[in-house]
């Protein structure tokens, strides 16, 4: 382990100036199991600084036309594209993910949700009703709630931490943030670009550390009215009974058991790359990743074959190797729990085709002890066994075979939760007829996580509660008055 002397270490950021914490926490480079960096270990007292320099905030960020609020996020959009690189790099060495796809996805995403809530939010109508017959005009208004709570996860750590902060701040409100303690930098570096940004001082605190300690004390605090939070359902549970006795607004984006049905009349030349995609991206660390694949029964052995060959060459390399499609890990614990299940899927009589104890991990010297493990593809497997039901949110998907649609339709259902599914097909009547009937907040047909931001994001049963986009973010991140003039 380094030197504590040699270690980033990364300070909150509350008021518009960075305050040292008097406790740390250990944050690991994936790719090496190294300690590489320090992260605030902030409780109950730093969330009551945050809680009055937000308040403070308030009255005047508020107060600005969306316009003025708008010119400010783009600026933090330019700021953040000019430090492209930087960031790319920080993001890929904290979290593990290749530097191609913080380059190409993680961190071009984050400048576009600014972007994009600096444009929706000039675009807001209200509604306006007349009763002539009783002499009277209706509208509604909308005003910014106040304090928003935003708690985000270590996956996607600045792409999901700026979905939150740019629609919250565009609609007037002051934030306080808190990130994965696992993936804390990024957060940090932006913090860095706030003044030039023209973001006045406790319009954005960012305060670091655990769940238990300072997530609760966000929560649970009398003075932050609404909460969204994208996680893991054990800790939405947490949050809501928190959340409970204060009546707070909740957006809760969870975790999914994704589908992906593949129909015999698939393409599967488009099929097979994106479905290795959907299943491996971001080491599988993405909850809209696939992990239940089922294939028609005509065209089962065909697929499973191609797919396999298909993920072997996807490739685990470290993070800063520009060709690999696949990094480390987010941690020892998190690999451990992804092997756990792969042990138990064998344990049930399931076939391993790829992966995990199958094929050979290579890895330099300096990174063998990083949190990498191959892409597996799981088969043989009963609808019933944990790998088809619990996320395991890594690189890890089931394939099996099926009749028809009906059948289809009634197993991917069969989980609790209800995120995103992808149908193949080539019958436009049959993707319709199964899209409606699937219970999934997303479903993506014949594409996988082509993103469309102006329009809701979220799941149903245990994957969430609510949803996230142009209106869905200003609906939630503002509370609506209805006015009557009597004329
Ligand atoms: N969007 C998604 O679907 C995600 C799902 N997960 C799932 O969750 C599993 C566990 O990952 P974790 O990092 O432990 O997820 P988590 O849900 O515990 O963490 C997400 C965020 O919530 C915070 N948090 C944790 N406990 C809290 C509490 N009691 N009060 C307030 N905030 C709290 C964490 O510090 C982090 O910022 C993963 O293996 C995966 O299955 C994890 C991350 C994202
Ligand atoms: N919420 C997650 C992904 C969101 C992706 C998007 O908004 O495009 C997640 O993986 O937790």
């Amino acid at each position: 382990m380094a030197g504590t002397k040699a270690l980033l270490t990364l300070e909150n950021f509350i008021n518009g100036e960075f305050v040292p914490c008097n406790s740390y926490l250990d944050s690991y480079d994936p790719s090496t199991g190294d300690v590489y960096c320090r992260v605030p270990n902030s409780g109950k007292e730093e969330i009551e600084a945050a809680v009055e320099a937000a308040r403070a905030a308030f009255p005047g960020w508020s107060a600005r036309s969306p316009q003025e609020r708008s010119q400010v996020l783009h600026r933090l959009a330019d700021l953040l594209e000019q430090s492209l690189e930087e960031l790319a790099q920080a993001e890929s060495r904290d979290q593990g993910k290749t530097i191609t796809l913080a380059r190409t996805m993680d961190i071009p995403r984050s400048v576009q949700n600014f972007r994009f809530f600096a444009s929706s939010i000039l675009h807001h109508t209200s509604e306006c009703t007349q009763m002539d017959h009783v002499g009277c005009l209706h509208y509604t208004m909308r005003a910014p709630v106040g304090i928003a709570g935003l708690i985000s996860p270590w996956n996607l750590p600045l792409y999901l931490l700026t979905w939150k902060v740019a629609p919250a701040i565009a609609a007037g409100n002051t934030v306080i943030a808190k990130p994965s303690e696992l993936t804390s930098v990024t957060a940090w570096m932006m913090c860095k670009l706030l003044e030039r940004a023209g973001v006045p001082p406790g319009v954005v605190n960012i305060v670091f550390g655990t769940g238990p300690r300072v997530g609760e004390a966000l929560v649970s605090h009398p003075e932050v009215p609404l909460i969204s939070f994208t996680g893991s359902q054990p800790t939405a549970e947490r949050i809501t009974q928190l959340s409970a006795p204060h009546c707070k607004k909740l957006s809760l984006e969870l975790g999914g058991k994704n589908p992906a049905i593949i129909f015999e009349d698939a393409n599967l030349e488009e099929c097979i790359p994106t479905t290795v995609k959907s299943s491996f991206a971001n080491q599988g660390e993405i909850c809209l990743c696939t992990s239940r694949i089922f294939v028609q029964k005509s065209i089962y052995s065909e697929f499973l074959e191609k797919f396999v060959e298909a993920t072997r060459m996807w490739k685990v390399g470290i993070p800063s190797d520009p060709s690999a499609s696949m990094g480390a890990l987010i941690s020892k614990a998190h690999l451990e729990k992804v092997r756990s299940y792969i042990k138990k899927a064998r344990t049930e009589g399931a076939r391993i085709l790829c992966g995990e104890g199958v094929d050979t991990l290579s890895l330099p010297p300096r990174n063998q002890a990083g949190y990498f493990m191959l892409p597996t593809v799981i088969t043989d497997i009963k609808d019933d066994s944990c790998c088809m039901k619990e996320e395991i949110f890594g690189p890890v998907t089931c394939v099996v075979p099926f009749d028809s649609e009906e059948e289809v339709i009634q197993r991917a259902n069969s989980v609790k939760y209800g995120l995103a599914a992808t149908v193949w097909s080539s019958n436009v009547g049959r993707i319709h007829r199964v899209a409606k009937k699937l219970q999934s907040g997303l479903v993506w047909t014949n594409c996988w996580l082509i993103r469309e931001l102006n329009l809701p994001f979220g799941g149903m049963k245990s994957s969430g509660v609510g949803r996230e986009g142009a209106k869905d973010s200003h609906e939630f991140f503002t509370e609506i008055k209805t006015i009557t003039i009597k004329h």
